[in-house]
């Protein structure tokens, strides 16, 4: 089983609060995984610094076997563009771009050609062909995730980082975005993380990572 991720003894602090105390986990290639943990956990916190978005105060990340904050600046932009998909708890998505000028963005930032068999491949697994050309403002929040879920693929990452991706999605929508990755996981060979605070959401995945405090309360592999 090949290591994907592999965290030492992350610790962040922010003043009076200790967000991490000392997180370590291994995650494997081609698994789906849920780091369940109630709100202020430390969830979001330990995503950010998987994306290389904040640093540890103490600890190391290795990434496909390469630590991610020994890199250079350049290098780990251009690591973390080809390794890394992230979707994040609000989207981020620009409201006034189109759905697919959306998805096309972190490509068309390195004038990059662009993909299109695998961008249609994309959009039509993810249900949202017949909405490319919609701005963004005008969809509904089950299809700005799928949006965003998009963009956050159309690199072909090997990890994707998904914050509460069911999270503001009624029940529908929730199975339907939870099916969604267990399907692209096979057919892109993607390895799956996701944060959640819902345990029925966790629940679907193959390893479960419980939060608590700053701290891994739980690491059950169940395939
Ligand atoms: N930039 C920041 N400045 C100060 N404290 C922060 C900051 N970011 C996070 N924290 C604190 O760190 C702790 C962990 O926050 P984090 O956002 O990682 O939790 P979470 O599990 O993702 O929560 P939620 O599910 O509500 O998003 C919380 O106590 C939070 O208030």
């Amino acid at each position: 089983m090949r290591t994907i991720v592999k965290t030492e003894n992350v610790k962040k602090f922010y003043e009076q609060t200790k967000a991490l105390q000392g997180v370590s986990i291994t995650v494997h290639a081609n698994d789906f995984i849920a780091v369940l943990g109630k709100s202020g956990s430390g969830k979001t916190t330990l995503f950010h610094i998987l994306d290389g978005l904040i640093q540890p105060d103490e600890g190391s990340v290795c990434i496909t076997g390469k630590d991610i904050f020994r890199m250079k600046k350049r290098e780990f932009i251009e690591f973390r563009r080809t390794h890394i998909g992230y979707v994040f708890q609000d989207f981020k998505l620009i409201s006034e771009f189109s759905a697919v000028d959306n998805i096309l963005f972190p490509v068309d930032l390195d004038h990059e050609k662009v993909d299109e068999f695998y961008l249609e491949l994309l959009l039509k697994e993810l249900d949202i062909y017949h909405l490319k050309d919609r701005i963004v403002k005008t969809m509904s929040g089950g299809e700005k995730q799928r949006v965003a879920i998009a963009r956050a693929l159309i690199n072909k990452p090997e990890l994707v980082l998904a914050d509460e991706p069911t999270g503001n999605l009624d029940s529908y929508n929730t199975e339907m975005v939870l099916n969604l990755f267990v399907r692209l996981k096979k057919m892109f060979s993607l390895t799956v993380m996701i944060a959640t605070h819902d345990y029925a959401v966790a629940k679907r995945a193959d390893h479960l990572i419980v939060l608590q405090d700053g701290k891994v309360q739980r690491d059950v592999y169940d395939k």
